[in-house]
C-alpha cells in the first residue's frame, strides 16, 4: 500500500538517514497541494528526477490554514497525504504543522531543495541551510494556466 509512504517526523527522518547511508541523493520539496493538478505532477515528477529518492513535506490542514487563508484547504490533510504517496515519484511524505518547514528541513538534511519557480531561489524556506550543508536548490518551470486558486475559481464560476 502506497500508504506506507506516509511517515511521521521521526520516521522520515531515520528513513532520510537510511537512504544516506547508502549513497543515495533525496530530494524535498514542500507544499500544500490543495486539489492535485497538472503543475503539482509536471514538477514533482521532474523533482524526483534531480536525485535518488523524493521526500515530500506537506502542509497540515492548519498550517494550510495560516498561510492561505480559512476556507483552505479544500481536501483535507489525509486525503492529500494519500494522494501525493500514491504517485509513484514520490517517496516518501510526512506532515509539517509550522508555516514553514524550516525547522523539517534542518531535521532531514536534503542534498537537493526544490520548488516551482513561481519562488525566487532567495526566497524559499531552507535553501541557506540547505547551500551551507553541501546541498543545492532547484526551482522548476510553472505549467502555465494550473493553480489550485484558479481552479477554485473556476468551479465556483460554472456552479455560481
Ligand atoms: N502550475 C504549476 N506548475 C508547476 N509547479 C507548480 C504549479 N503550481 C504550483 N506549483 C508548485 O507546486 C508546489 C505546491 O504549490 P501549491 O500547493 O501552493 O500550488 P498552487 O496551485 O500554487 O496553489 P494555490 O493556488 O493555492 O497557491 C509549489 O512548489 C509550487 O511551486
Ligand atoms: O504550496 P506552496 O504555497 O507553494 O507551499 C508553501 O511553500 C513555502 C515555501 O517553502 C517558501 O519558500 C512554505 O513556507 C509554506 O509552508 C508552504 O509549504
Amino acid at each position: 500500500m502506497t500508504e506506507s509512504k506516509i511517515l511521521t517526523r521521526k520516521q522520515a527522518v531515520l528513513r532520510a538517514e537510511q537512504w544516506h547511508s547508502e549513497d543515495k541523493q533525496i530530494v524535498f520539496t514542500n507544499g500544500c497541494f490543495d486539489i492535485l493538478h497538472l503543475g503539482h505532477i509536471d514538477y514533482l515528477e521532474k523533482a524526483r528526477r534531480f536525485g535518488d529518492k523524493l521526500i515530500l513535506g506537506l502542509n497540515t490542514d492548519a498550517s494550510v490554514s495560516c498561510i492561505k487563508g480559512p476556507l483552505r484547504p479544500v481536501v483535507n490533510e489525509y486525503a492529500r497525504a494519500r494522494l501525493m504517496a500514491a504517485l509513484a515519484f514520490v517517496d516518501a511524505v510526512t506532515l509539517f504543522d509550522e508555516e514553514t518547514p524550516l525547522e523539517l528541513i534542518q531535521a532531514l538534511k536534503p542534498d537537493i531543495l526544490v520548488k516551482g519557480d513561481d519562488y525566487a531561489v532567495a526566497d524559499i524556506v531552507g535553501a541557506d541551510f540547505v547551500i551551507q550543508n553541501g546541498g543545492r536548490v532547484q526551482t522548476i518551470p510553472l505549467v502555465a494556466g494550473y493553480s489550485t486558486t484558479a481552479l477554485i475559481k473556476k468551479i465556483q464560476e460554472a456552479y455560481r
